[in-house]
């Protein structure tokens, strides 16, 4: 969320969160590596277009008009410099001017060598095991944010992987109305609505920001799940990746695997929701998965048909209104799982992303929890590779996402909540090979022939055969036609040839004088 720096009682009165690069001249000397030129502290821009209908607490969220409630001032960072101090690169680019660029790409789990699947799932542990360098998460809404006496901010060092938990969390959390009063539900700043697939991108953008820094490795880039396998089973809970079942409880992780024994964040939804607590560091119990296993609700025991992810691609426009989860014709609701995979809204449906989450019956399918389940991951890159390719395929302009009216958080060019530094909607509405230095390895499956259609096909095929066989036949009728009339003529002449002949034969009645 924020930057340590900046969890500070001073940052915090002045609203000010420029960080010195490198304050060797002294506090205040280098602000956004301004004496290098790499940036300049600058206003927040945050966009007072009105929200769609669904939230009507207005003034009530810390989460409003993001992050205007926390800082008014933040580093903008010059040519490819990036980062709450201008000490980054820009996605894509790399080097210490930032000048080089680099495009990494994001594989198939289940294409990993067994080497890379162990590598990578200690690389994992090792991100869910170490303290965030740079950021600390607030852990009570502005109101208390210094603390019982106003002098102790209230801020808690998370790990990197749980930074990553505590993120969704907090973009999904209810708003607190007061104590005594329900909180409202109503309200989700990265589901439900176009900001779906740009929010989900950039969270997983900084994941693997976060764990190229820690393995001092650019090259570092996270897997997919290709999770539409139509099966009812997971192909990725082996203790060589997720982790398989346990053998003592259906809904745990066998002991083999490391992911046992993570213990999960944002547990206590029930504190935050009456005492107006946010979601803390400390961790509680394990992660519960029983993929296939919800015998309540059989549609959710099979993960989407790989024709699913072929007709979503198909859906041409991005969104529509009122851009939220009851859209049709909306490739966005469509991806996200609310309309059937062709894309009309259907609120019995459950499909591609949220029946993937369904599917795994656990922590993985609550909203405020889901991340803790290592699958998420995987889960989301799937989901921004199909983005992708539609962005690839439909080329479309960005007049096609909404400015306003959207749900709150989705506007075109509101920040994302909780991100800082500030970045919009509008910043990931853009092909990742070319705008953020990554692509997918990945075959997308071609679209097999609906009903209607192997029906029209029949028909026009039937009536090219009834058609041909009847030109077959006219041409034939006509070639003997002209035959006969060809014949005719020929034996005419010889008729009258003969004729002729028969005329200069002397008739022997005739007297020859
Ligand atoms: O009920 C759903 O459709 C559903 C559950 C769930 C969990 C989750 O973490 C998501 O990100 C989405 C989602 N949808």
């Amino acid at each position: 969320q924020f930057p340590r720096q900046c969890a500070t009682v001073d940052a915090l009165r002045s609203g000010e969160c420029c960080p010195d690069l490198s304050p060797v001249f002294g506090p205040g000397t280098d602000r956004c590596g301004s004496s290098s030129g790499r940036g300049q502290c600058v206003p927040v821009i945050a966009d007072s277009r009105p929200h769609g209908p669904q939230y009507m607490h207005d003034g009530q969220d810390d989460r409003e008009q993001w992050p205007l409630r926390f800082f008014n001032r933040t580093c903008s960072c010059n040519s490819n410099f990036s980062g709450y101090d201008c000490g980054s690169c820009r996605p894509g680019w790399n080097g210490a001017a930032c000048n080089q660029q680099i495009r990494t790409v994001r594989r198939n789990l289940l294409d990993l060598s067994a080497e890379e699947r162990n590598n990578f799932v200690s690389v994992l542990h090792q991100a869910k095991t170490t303290i965030h360098p740079d950021i600390v998460i607030a852990t009570r809404r502005h109101e208390e944010i210094l603390g019982p006496d106003g002098t102790t901010p209230q801020f808690e060092n998370v790990s990197i992987y749980n930074y990553f938990v505590w993120s969704h969390y907090y973009s999904v959390r209810k708003t607190f109305l007061g104590a005594g009063q329900q909180s409202f539900g109503g309200v989700d700043f990265s589901h439900e609505g176009p900001a779906f697939l740009t929010w989900h991108r950039y969270h997983l953008l900084q994941l693997e920001r976060d764990m190229q820094e820690m393995l001092q490795d650019p090259s570092f880039a996270l897997p997919y799940w290709n999770f539409a396998t139509g099966g009812n089973t997971c192909d990725i809970c082996t203790d060589d990746l997720m982790g398989a079942r346990s053998n003592f409880d259906v809904s745990l992780i066998s002991q083999n695997s490391i992911f046992s024994q993570w213990r999960v964040l944002c547990e206590n939804l029930e504190d935050y929701d009456t005492l107006g607590t946010i979601c803390n560091s400390s961790e509680g119990g394990p992660i519960r998965r029983n993929p296939a296993g919800n015998v309540a609700r059989p549609m959710v025991q099979r993960l989407p048909e790989p024709q699913d992810v072929a007709l979503c691609l198909e859906v041409g426009l991005f969104d529509t209104p009122p851009f939220y989860s009851n859209s049709t014709d909306s490739f966005r609701n469509t991806v996200e799982g609310y309309s059937d995979p062709s894309g009309k809204y259907d609120p019995a449906v459950r499909s591609l992303h949220n029946l993937a989450h369904l599917f795994l019956n656990g922590t993985g399918g609550q909203t405020h929890l889901s991340p803790n389940d290592p699958i998420f991951v995987f889960l989301h890159t799937f989901t921004d590779a199909v983005f992708d390719e539609w962005l690839r395929r439909h080329n479309p302009d960005i007049s096609i996402y909404p400015l306003e009216n959207a749900p709150i958080g989705h506007n075109r060019q509101y920040n994302m909540v909780p991100f800082w530094p500030p970045v919009t909607n509008n910043e990931m509405f853009v092909t990742a090979p070319e705008n953020l230095g990554y692509s997918y390895d990945v075959q997308w499956p071609s679209r097999a022939l609906q009903v209607t259609e192997i029906i029209t096909i029949a028909i026009v095929t039937a009536l090219i055969l009834v058609a041909i066989i009847f030109a077959g036949a006219t041409c034939i009728v006509h070639a003997r036609k002209n035959k006969d009339e060809l014949h005719q003529p020929l034996l005419t002449d010889q008729y009258e040839r003969y004729s002729d002949d028969y005329d200069s034969i002397p008739n022997p009645s005739q007297s020859v004088v």
